[in-house]
């Protein structure tokens, strides 16, 4: 393998871009049928869930808008903060709007509880929230997710928007990284 080959940097693949399409979609079918008569806003929180973003909207039949908001809570590190900040609030106002936010991972779960609770104030008719993926033995606060696309296991992945110190988020797969790039 090429040496620059970003791939080469992961321990395991955990997901492949065929895996993780599939199951996009399988949610796009779901949230179709659910919000079915009510037109969803998508929150898509930057930067991690560009790809989640783009997929899941674009597999969705339903009318629906998109707005962005970004938030940092990882800095270059590989462990959260703890403390989220707002680097871009929404243009849209969500008074009496359906809201789903679109996430690339729960992982503390610090990030949504608070932009869940930061968007509930803010007048909307219903605040959910769709995670591609989640690391149940990492969470740290009690969330309630409506959508998540797949458990995985408390390591730090990478790759379908997921970064490490801003790389790796190109990869159209989802892996471990491999710790010798880390420690
Ligand atoms: O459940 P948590 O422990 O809060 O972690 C999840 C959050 O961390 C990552 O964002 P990050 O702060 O790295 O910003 P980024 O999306 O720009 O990479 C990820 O995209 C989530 O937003
Ligand atoms: O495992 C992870 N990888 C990348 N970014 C993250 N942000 C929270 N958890 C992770
Ligand atoms: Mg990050």
């Amino acid at each position: 393998m090429d040496a620059k080959d970003v791939s080469a940097d992961l321990k395991e693949v955990l997901y492949t871009k065929e895996e993780i399409d599939q199951r996009v979609r399988e949610m796009a079918a779901q949230i179709d049928r659910d919000y079915e008569g009510r037109e969803v806003l998508l929150v898509g929180v930057l930067k991690g869930a560009c790809m989640i973003m783009a997929d899941l909207s674009r597999a969705m039949h339903s009318h629906l808008t998109m707005d962005w908001m970004a938030v940092s809570s990882y800095g270059s590190g590989t462990k959260s903060s703890g403390v989220v900040r707002i680097l871009k609030d929404l243009d849209a106002d969500l008074l009496n709007r359906h809201v789903l936010i679109a996430e690339d991972i729960i992982d503390s779960g610090l990030t949504l509880s608070w932009l869940k609770a930061n968007l509930e104030s803010r007048g909307p008719a219903s605040v959910e929230i769709c995670t591609l993926f989640r690391k149940p033995e990492a969470v740290k606060v009690d969330i309630d997710v409506k959508y998540v696309g797949m458990d995985i296991p408390n390591e730090f992945v990478v790759g379908y928007g997921l970064d490490f110190a801003e790389k790796y988020r190109n990869l159209d797969s989802v892996g471990i990284l491999a710790p010798h790039v880390y420690e």
